[in-house]
């Protein structure tokens, strides 16, 4: 990424932590802008990572061959009609909001190439998840410009159909609150099995970060993993027909469903 030059329109949560990773990277400060309408996040951004901020989108668009949106999607099509007599037709549009379709922002943009993506929260400290979809205007050496960005905050997985990202948000964008509310309630039931609320808490997150650690670096599937953790007639075996005499994959099947249905259903409200 030598000379890309990455322009974010937006510098919250999702923007702080892509720039954060760039940096890491090895991406130089000047390589990268951002513009926000919030005087103290411009401040935070500028002083956290050395880049130059701007309260004007077009002035961080200018010069940059990667513009990135990460806005709120309920702000995407203002922002785009805004910024549309600022684009050059060869300035990669990236886009991060959740349940915007690239027709969408075709129409208010213009032609403009475009990535669409759903990153993850873990962005934040270089364990993200992303899945990305081009369209067809999109060049190889764009294709590698996004593969970079958004690899820069973990792994970043490409995909043949654009509606694949409404489960890719459900499985990936979403899901670290699904493992954080796992986590609040097994600390919570530690708590009420009577352990002390830290020692609960201490236990659960190791645990979380352990079978994380060993999922990924196992050469053996979650299954194959789980059955080593129960012995028969044990304790996790009647933790786990518990859980499943109450319905547990066909609960996560119908959770994962709603926000795969969320996805889309933004995408019709939003898309107009
Ligand atoms: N939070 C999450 O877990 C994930 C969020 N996303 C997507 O990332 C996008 C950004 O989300 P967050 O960073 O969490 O939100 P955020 O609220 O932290 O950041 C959005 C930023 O956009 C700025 N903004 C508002 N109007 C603007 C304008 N006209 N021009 C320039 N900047 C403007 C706001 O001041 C704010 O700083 C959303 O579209 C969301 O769907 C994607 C994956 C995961
Ligand atoms: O909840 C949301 O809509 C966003 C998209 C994925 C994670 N947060």
């Amino acid at each position: 990424m030598s000379k890309t030059r990455i322009a974010f329109i937006g510098a919250g949560n999702m923007a702080a932590s892509l720039i954060g990773g760039l940096r890491a990277k090895g991406l130089e400060a000047a390589q990268i802008r951002a513009s926000d309408p919030g005087e103290e996040t411009r401040a935070r951004v500028s002083a956290e990572h050395g880049i130059e901020t701007f309260a004007d989108n077009a002035q961080a668009i200018d010069g940059a061959n990667v513009v990135v949106l990460a806005v709120k999607p309920q702000a995407m099509k203002a922002v785009c009609e805004a910024i549309r007599p600022s684009l050059k037709p060869d300035q990669l549009v990236v886009s991060i909001a959740a349940g915007i379709t690239c027709a969408s922002m075709n129409n208010w943009l213009g032609a403009q190439p475009i990535v669409r993506c759903m990153p993850n929260t873990p962005a934040l400290v270089r364990q993200g998840a992303s899945g990305l979809f081009a369209t067809a205007e999109v060049s190889a050496e764009q294709r590698q410009q996004a593969q970079e960005l958004l690899s820069a905050v973990g792994i970043a997985l490409w995909l043949n159909e654009e509606q694949q990202l409404d489960a890719v948000t459900a499985v990936s964008g979403s899901g670290p609150a699904y493992f954080f509310l796992l986590i609040e309630a097994m600390t919570a039931a530690g708590v009420k099995l009577g352990l002390p609320a830290d020692i609960a808490a201490q236990l659960t997150l190791q645990t979380a970060l352990g079978a994380a650690h060993m999922a990924v670096s196992s050469d053996v599937d979650a299954a194959e993993l789980r059955r080593r953790v129960t012995s028969p007639a044990g304790t996790t075996e009647a933790a786990i027909k518990s859980f499943q005499a109450n319905g547990f994959e066909a609960l996560v099947e119908k959770a994962l469903g709603a926000a795969a249905h969320r996805s889309a259903e933004m995408a019709e409200q939003l898309g107009q």
